[in-house]
């Protein structure tokens, strides 16, 4: 297994290049399956999770392109197999989305529950109701959901009890080929899903409401072909900024988006970080000292949870406490005792940890169970006296495209020690 080496105490100076969102190319991705395309998409990151997902659309039957020098991913024709496998599913979660557009076009699925995973219990139970609003009969039978809809699906007022992003990402997909017009009410607003609503409406669909929690979809018969190019990855973005924070520096995020990054950037200026929107992206410097912030995750616009690992770890060495309180998911904190093996002060109890920062971290070999939880450790690294070795460099390349390399480009000491 690979592991990275990170020796620390280099302040970041340069240009780190932001790609294409890994949390929005995966449902663009589960889109194909509703036409039989082509669907091109563009500025497609070069990730472990799109490959993954990749396999499981080639599995259904689709034909997948992938031109990494061009950065696209083109898929076409209709699947031929319904089923997606345990192995696949558990692998990434975000694989449950297919299906959605399986029982919209062919009115049938058997899609393996993804089950839990290192951050939390991570249920569907919303994505399943919501089918069965829409005429679909749902049986979970040997670890598998079993979805069927011989009509197809009908439109239904959606009323989600909580905001998911999968689920409303789920069922904004399989009613655009329901019949009638479908309202789904408390929708998630992240930018990935207005992402997925632009996409759609490239390949035909007919969608109201973008960018706001009551989306409104009139169902078509088709959906043709598209090419749509995926936004920048905002949990990217977030986390160099963080990068250049830890380390004292001064770095610009190429092609980031400050309208998608919601409370982020107001927690970041609240903790010392400055951030300006520049020619190109966003520009981050960090040259006093930082400040001990509070923060609460909280659905689009609020702070993204995707963010809270690396946030953290900008806290440990902030002057005074930061009381960090994660609300999405039970089992988020598995970055505190790696963290603290480091030399930070933690503790927490329930759903909030406390930080009381430290001057310096200090370099150990550490390990994480998730991706942020991983990238936070990386950022510890930077800001740590000595060498820091990361292990179980997969779960990052999950999530995070050549993560060694656009550190290494600004200045960090950072390298990938083959496995
Ligand atoms: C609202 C939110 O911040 N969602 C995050 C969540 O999306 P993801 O789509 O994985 O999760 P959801 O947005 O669906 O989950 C939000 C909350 O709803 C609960 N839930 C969800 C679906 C369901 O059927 N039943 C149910 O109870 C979950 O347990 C969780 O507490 O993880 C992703 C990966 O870290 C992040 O990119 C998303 O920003
Ligand atoms: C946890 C994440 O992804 P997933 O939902 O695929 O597990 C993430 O993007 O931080």
């Amino acid at each position: 297994m690979d592991r990275i080496r990170i020796r620390g105490g280099r302040a970041l100076s340069g240009t780190i290049p932001i790609s294409g969102a890994k949390n929005a190319a995966l449902p663009l991705m589960a889109t194909a399956l509703l036409t039989d395309g082509p669907l091109t998409l563009t500025n497609a990151p070069d990730l472990a999770d799109v490959t993954t997902m990749a396999g499981l659309l080639a599995q259904h039957g689709l034909s997948v392109t992938r031109d990494m020098a061009a950065r696209t991913i083109t898929l076409s024709g209709g699947a031929t197999n319904l089923e997606a496998p345990y192995d696949l599913v558990r692998k990434m979660r975000a694989s449950v989305l297919v299906l959605g557009p399986l029982v919209a076009r062919f009115g049938q699925a058997r899609v393996s529950l993804p089950g839990g995973c290192a951050i939390g219990t991570r249920p569907v139970d919303l994505h399943l109701k919501a089918l069965e609003q829409m005429g679909a009969t749902i049986d979970i039978t040997a670890g598998y959901i079993e979805a069927r809809a011989p009509g197809g699906l009908k439109a239904a007022r959606i009323i989600f009890p909580q905001v998911s992003v999968g689920a409303t990402e789920n069922i904004l997909m399989a009613a655009t080929l329901a019949q009638g017009t479908s309202e789904i009410v408390n929708a998630a607003r992240e930018p990935e899903i207005t992402d997925l609503c632009a996409c759609l409406m490239r390949m035909g669909a007919r969608i109201d409401g973008l960018g706001t929690d009551r989306l409104v979809v009139e169902g078509v018969p088709v959906l043709g072909s598209a090419v749509h190019p995926i936004i920048p990855d905002r949990i990217e973005a977030g986390t160099y900024a963080c990068a250049a924070a830890i380390t004292g520096g001064q770095v610009l995020l190429g092609g980031a988006r400050l309208d998608h990054l919601g409370a982020v950037v107001r927690i970041l200026r609240d903790a010392g970080v400055d951030v300006a929107e520049a020619d190109g992206g966003l520009k981050v410097s960090r040259l006093n000292g930082l400040r001990g912030t509070d923060v609460v995750t909280e659905p689009f616009p609020g702070f993204a949870t995707d963010m809270q690992a690396q946030f953290m770890a900008l806290m440990c060495v902030a002057e005074g406490a930061a009381m960090i309180t994660e609300t999405i998911f039970e089992n988020r904190f598995m970055h505190v005792p790696e963290l603290a093996r480091m030399g930070a002060r933690i503790n927490f109890h329930g759903a909030s940890a406390i930080v009381r920062g430290v001057p310096r971290l200090a370099g150990a070999p550490v390990m994480a169970t998730d991706l942020r939880a991983s990238v936070s450790l990386v950022l510890a690294g930077l800001a740590a006296e000595g060498e820091t070795i990361v292990n179980r460099v997969y779960h990052l390349d999950r999530g995070y495209e050549h993560v060694e390399a656009k550190l290494a480009a600004v200045g960090a000491d950072i390298e990938r020690l083959p496995g």
